[in-house]
């Protein structure tokens, strides 16, 4: 069996690439690195060290790497002959992937099996974003070839921080994981992923991790980027910084039991899970990468202004979460471009303006004035003028 796997970066060799290899998958890595590309294919196996309680190191071997742009043919080859492809390549890039997908799909035998797609981004519905963007791409072909791939949507959760200059290929991981799969598009072919699970809806699946998790690992990197904090697991070991995200998953938890009917006491399992993973000392998880584009984060459909919308329309609870987007507003990374425009823009937009554009809802939602209140907040700190 072969899985061709787009993103050979954190998440593409410490997670999905594990998973697939124990699944008994060869693995072909895509990524546009040249050097990644290079120290990939140099290596005959890389180590998964898995860091904190209960965590043990996982060798990954039969493995190798391309070069998307220096060689396109050979990923389409790959593609029309893999069973598998997945990607982690970040929820922006996929359009630059499908071309690829594509490609192969148009040289696939067409009595070959479906090949089994699935996006492995930090998004709802990235696999159907992957999707709509090679049907876009296709066109008319889109008939013929469709019938070549199925599309499941997934949840990934693991903690793969940056890794150190040096490491090679090595990865080093949190030992938690969990991987929740759409299993209706398979029709009961399901690829073999040991450790996965298949269920019938991921709307609550995904919407439990990226309303907690994600939720909470980004408000304790903005709050921890606001006290000057270097560590994430130092961000949350403050009172005050762990009072504040435990607020804001307080009320996306009483968001997910009113919309999906999650039972509450699992839910404060569940949160209390996530923050000791997010405490774990022995992750060297930095506040910069968790907090990293931040216009992506406050857009939305995501972490932040999705629940606090679905939130306040249904007038549940919204301070903690209100409050974490204030801080949100005030996060500076020189090396982020997406946070230096966020700067930008707040230092020379309209509040209202600069609360429709970056957050997406309308004037009317119930939720505007109280981010727009923030958003001036933030320009009164900063001195700046707001109309
Ligand atoms: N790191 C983490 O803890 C987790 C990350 N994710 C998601 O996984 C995705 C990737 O995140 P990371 O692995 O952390 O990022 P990363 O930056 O370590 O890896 C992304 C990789 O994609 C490659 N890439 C960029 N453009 C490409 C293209 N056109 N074709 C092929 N490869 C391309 C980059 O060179 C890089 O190696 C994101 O959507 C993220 O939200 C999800 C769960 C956990
Ligand atoms: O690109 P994003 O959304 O910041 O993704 C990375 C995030 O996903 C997580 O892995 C959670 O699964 C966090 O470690 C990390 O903050």
């Amino acid at each position: 069996m072969k899985a061709v796997h787009f993103g050979a970066g954190n998440i593409g060799r410490g997670f999905v690439g594990l998973l697939l290899h124990e699944g008994g998958y060869d693995l072909v890595f895509s990524d546009v690195a040249p050097t990644l590309v290079e120290t990939i294919n140099a290596a005959s196996e890389y180590t998964v060290h898995e860091v904190g309680p209960g965590g043990s190191d996982k060798t990954v071997t039969g493995f190798r790497a391309l070069d998307s742009r220096a060689d396109p043919d050979a990923v389409a080859d790959e593609v029309a002959a893999a069973d598998v492809v997945t990607t982690a390549v970040g929820p922006n890039i996929l359009p630059f992937v499908a071309p690829h997908i594509l490609e192969g799909l148009a040289r696939r035998d067409a009595d070959a099996k479906p090949l089994q797609v699935m996006a492995c981004e930090n998004a709802i519905g990235a696999t159907d974003t992957l999707r709509a963007e090679i049907e876009k791409l296709a066109g008319d072909s889109w008939g013929d070839l469709s019938t070549r791939a199925v599309f499941a949507n997934t949840a990934v959760d693991r903690i793969v921080p940056a890794q150190p200059a040096g490491a090679g290929v090595d990865v080093t991981v949190e030992p938690f994981f969990e991987w929740a799969i759409e299993q209706g598009p398979f029709g009961g072919d399901l690829p073999n992923i040991p450790g996965a699970h298949f269920v019938d809806d991921l709307g609550p699946y995904i919407e439990r991790k990226l309303f907690t998790v994600n939720t909470g690992h980004a408000a304790t990197a903005y709050f921890g980027a606001a006290a000057g904090i270097t560590r994430i697991s130092d961000a949350l070991a403050d009172p005050g910084i762990r009072e504040k995200v435990e607020q804001a998953l307080g009320e996306t938890s009483a968001l997910l039991t009113a919309v999906h009917g999650l039972d509450a006491a699992e839910l404060a399992d569940y949160r209390a899970t996530i923050l000791d993973r997010f405490a774990n000392e022995a992750l060297p998880d930095t506040v910069q990468r968790v907090g990293r584009q931040p216009l992506r984060k406050l857009s939305r459909h995501e972490r932040f202004i999705g629940p606090a919308a679905a939130a306040a329309e249904r007038g549940l609870a919204v301070d903690g979460l209100a409050t974490a987007i204030a801080s949100a507003l005030r996060f500076e990374d020189a090396a982020d471009p997406q946070a230096v425009e966020l700067q930008e823009r707040i230092r020379t937009e309209d509040a209202a303006a600069f609360t429709a554009s970056v957050t997406g809802l309308e004037a009317s939602h119930p939720l505007f004035a109280r981010v727009q209140e923030e958003v001036g907040h933030r320009q009164t700190e900063l001195g700046v003028y707001s109309a």
